[in-house]
């Protein structure tokens, strides 16, 4: 299962343009492929909810060419659709479903329309009740009216309908199946939801009736084909907008993003929470889709109440409104969302459990939740619980954690935005990856972390050393130490020897007093000779027994102690005081010798970790270590924002001392005159 893991960033910056809109771009497969003549649709967003839109078309004999990701050409040549051989899949999409089965319901012929577990979930009585009054034979299959939807031919009358729930779904099903209906269909909103469908039946050549609430449609007009191009979807800029906002020194420019009033409630939302944003509408022809760009500058939100009428205006902003209302000052209410609980997940319950993961205050409703913003955001492991925009939400949240965080099952977000982890790596420099995979290690870039003492540079020139385990840090530490003609010291030896006598002693380490106690009553010796580390417990130097499998599978535990890295931080520093050395380890660049210059981080693909591992006659496994060393709350593994780092995994030992020594060079080293690499 594919899964995020987020490193934390101070803030957003840089310009992008988001792709199309998935409301939109479903809208306008549906419309072209009913309308005479051809269209060219440009900015089409080739998500997996839209192009299971796109597939059913095709399956229902529309000429679909795809001329690239985002560019088809649509002709409906014999002015009807063909029955299709097959259940139309609506994969996760509510839209496509409610939407198409308006257009079908008055077709002569059967379909079936099935969706995933997720979709297989959402209610559709609220579209088969109107439906069946227009004359449509729709039969929900599963519980509670819940689909798969199997539909007979039928011929349909239109009829006044007032919807119970604002739904923008509920409507366009509505006026599409109004298109194909005898007379005039009358549908009256309890408040206005988006309006694509009205926008784009009007670019097709129908003009609906406004009548206050009251939206009119006649039967039987047809749809004229037109070239249409997509805006950027704003609901996939709502995340670097309420990113952007609430993260200060922020600073982003979202191109070419669909400003149409019935979607940008968030943008008022985010006014009232102190934000700082200018819209400037570049496009505004008539009644197309307003267009433009957003400039977001970041600072200190407060919290707000956000009440039901705003609602359908940010229905899908909701998780990501909710995550960023926990970076705000004070409370922030959000009433009147119950629809939430019926989307692809329940994003009340889903988003409540996470933020409290995030360690969030949080307090469900029946139709929303209280969010208590300011505290400090703890590093997680959530789950999108498969839906898109809980995933998202919740990757926005991380980059303000306290450490690494993962967000597993994330391959439901190219239903609305492949490239989202691009883009987030893009606008937050942080490191975005299918975990635990290897090429965004390079952006693991962090600042090193303040530790009390460490800052200066160490009276000595120090080599730090870090990396992973098997990434070749150990040999290739030893040999720059040789060629240098200095000392190479491995902190791992120490934590190995300490835990060697715990072991030994059968110190019980789950017990923290008693794994504190030894430790203080151990006598600890650590001296360097003839350039290596020497380490002396209760006076016995410690040698092989350290590489037993007893401390092998204790090690990781002892050496993930906070108390125990801190009280050897004094012990690792004072060997500095009166010799040059390398010294090789798992924080050294980023706890135990922040202020050197001299910083290397070590990496290499987890295979080729793996096959050395293997070589070494040892099987290890490289991706959970990585991940337990990565995520420990202790000087978790990071490169330090000034190591050199190196990937290994194509590089002779020889070349990577090299390329070392190099760098050492430029920054300043005293290199012994003749290096030399042995
Ligand atoms: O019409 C649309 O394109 C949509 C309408 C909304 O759903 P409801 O109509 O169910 O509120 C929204 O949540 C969904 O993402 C897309
Ligand atoms: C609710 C959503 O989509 P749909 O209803 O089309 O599945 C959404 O994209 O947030």
């Amino acid at each position: 299962m594919k899964s995020f893991t987020i490193v934390p960033a101070a803030r957003l910056v840089g310009e992008i343009a988001v792709p199309g809109d998935k409301s939109i771009s479903h809208r306008a497969v549906m419309l072209a492929s009913l309308a005479r003549g051809p269209t060219r649709v440009t900015g089409f967003l080739p998500s997996e909810d839209c192009l299971c839109t796109l597939r059913a078309f095709q399956a229902l004999g529309v000429d679909i060419e795809v001329e690239d990701p985002t560019t088809l050409s649509i002709e409906n040549r014999f002015h009807r659709l063909f029955p299709p051989r097959e259940a139309l899949d609506c994969g996760n999409s509510g839209t496509m479903m409610r939407l198409i089965a308006g257009i079908l319901a008055g077709q002569p012929f059967r379909s079936r329309l099935v969706g995933d577990a997720s979709l297989s979930k959402r209610p559709m009585g609220r579209i088969l009740e109107p439906l069946e009054r227009m004359g449509a034979h729709i039969r929900a299959e599963g519980e509670k009216e819940t689909p798969p939807l199997a539909l007979e031919p039928a011929e349909l009358h239109g009829i006044e309908y007032e919807l119970p729930v604002a739904s923008a779904q509920v409507k366009s099903c509505l006026l599409l199946a109004g298109l194909h209906a005898q007379g005039t269909t009358r549908i009256v909103e309890p408040s206005p939801t988006r309006d694509h469908t009205e926008r784009l039946l009007v670019h097709f050549g129908v003009r609906p009736l406004r009548e206050g609430r009251a939206l009119l449609i006649q039967g039987g007009l047809s749809l004229e084909g037109r070239d249409f191009c997509v805006p950027g979807d704003f609901s996939s800029a709502a995340f670097w907008i309420a990113g952007a906002a609430a993260m200060p020194g922020s600073e982003i420019r979202i191109r070419g993003v669909g400003l149409n009033r019935t979607r940008t409630g968030l943008l008022g939302v985010l006014l009232r929470m102190g934000a700082q944003i200018e819209e400037s509408v570049e496009e505004a022809s008539g009644e197309g889709e307003p267009r433009g760009s957003l400039l977001i500058r970041g600072g200190k939100l407060r919290g707000t109440q956000i009440t039901k009428e705003e609602i359908p205006n940010l229905i899908d902003e909701l998780p990501v409104i909710a995550a960023i209302a926990s970076l705000a000052d004070g409370e922030t209410q959000i009433r009147g969302a119950e629809e939430l609980r019926v989307k692809e997940s329940d994003r009340i319950r889903c988003m409540v459990e996470n933020l409290r993961r995030f360690g969030v205050p949080v307090d469900e409703l029946p139709d929303g939740m209280i969010v208590e913003g300011g505290h400090p955001i703890r590093a997680a492991r959530v789950s999108s619980f498969g839906d898109h925009r809980v995933a998202m939400a919740c990757s926005i949240l991380a980059l303000r954690a306290d450490g690494r965080s993962r967000i597993d099952d994330v391959g439901c977000v190219d239903t609305s935005y492949p490239g989202f982890s691009k883009d987030l790596h893009k606008l937050s420099q942080a490191a975005v990856e299918s975990a635990p995979g290897w090429k965004d290690y390079l952006s693991w870039v962090q600042p090193s972390p303040k530790t009390s003492g460490g800052e200066q540079e160490p009276r000595r020139p120090v080599v730090a050393v870090d990396g992973p385990s098997a990434s070749g840090k150990s040999t290739v530490a030893k040999a720059l130490a040789k060629a240098l003609g200095i000392a190479y010291c491995n902190s791992g030896l120490v934590y190995r020897a300490i835990t060697w006598s715990l072991v030994d002693k059968g110190v019980d380490l789950d017990r923290e007093q008693s794994f504190k106690s030894a430790v203080r009553s151990m006598k600890l010796e650590c001296r360097i000779e003839e350039n290596e580390l020497h380490v002396r417990i209760d006076g016995k130097e410690v040698g092989q027994e350290v590489r037993s499998p007893a401390v092998n599978a204790a090690v990781s535990r002892v050496s993930a102690s906070p108390w125990l890295r801190k009280r050897l931080l004094p012990l690792f520093r004072k060997l500095a005081d009166d010799r040059a050395l390398v010294m090789e380890g798992r924080d050294i660049g980023t706890a135990v010798f922040p202020g050197t210059r001299f910083k290397f981080y070590i990496d290499a693909d987890p295979k080729v970790r793996e096959q050395r591992r293997q070589k070494q006659g040892e099987s290890d496994s490289i991706e959970e270590r990585d991940w337990e060393d990565r995520s420990r709350k202790a000087a978790p593994l990071r490169c330090a924002a000034d190591a050199v780092f190196i990937d290994s995994s194509r590089m002779t030992v020889e070349e990577v001392v090299l390329r070392m020594l190099e760098e050492l060079r430029k920054r300043g080293f005293p290199l012994p005159k003749e290096s030399s690499v042995s």
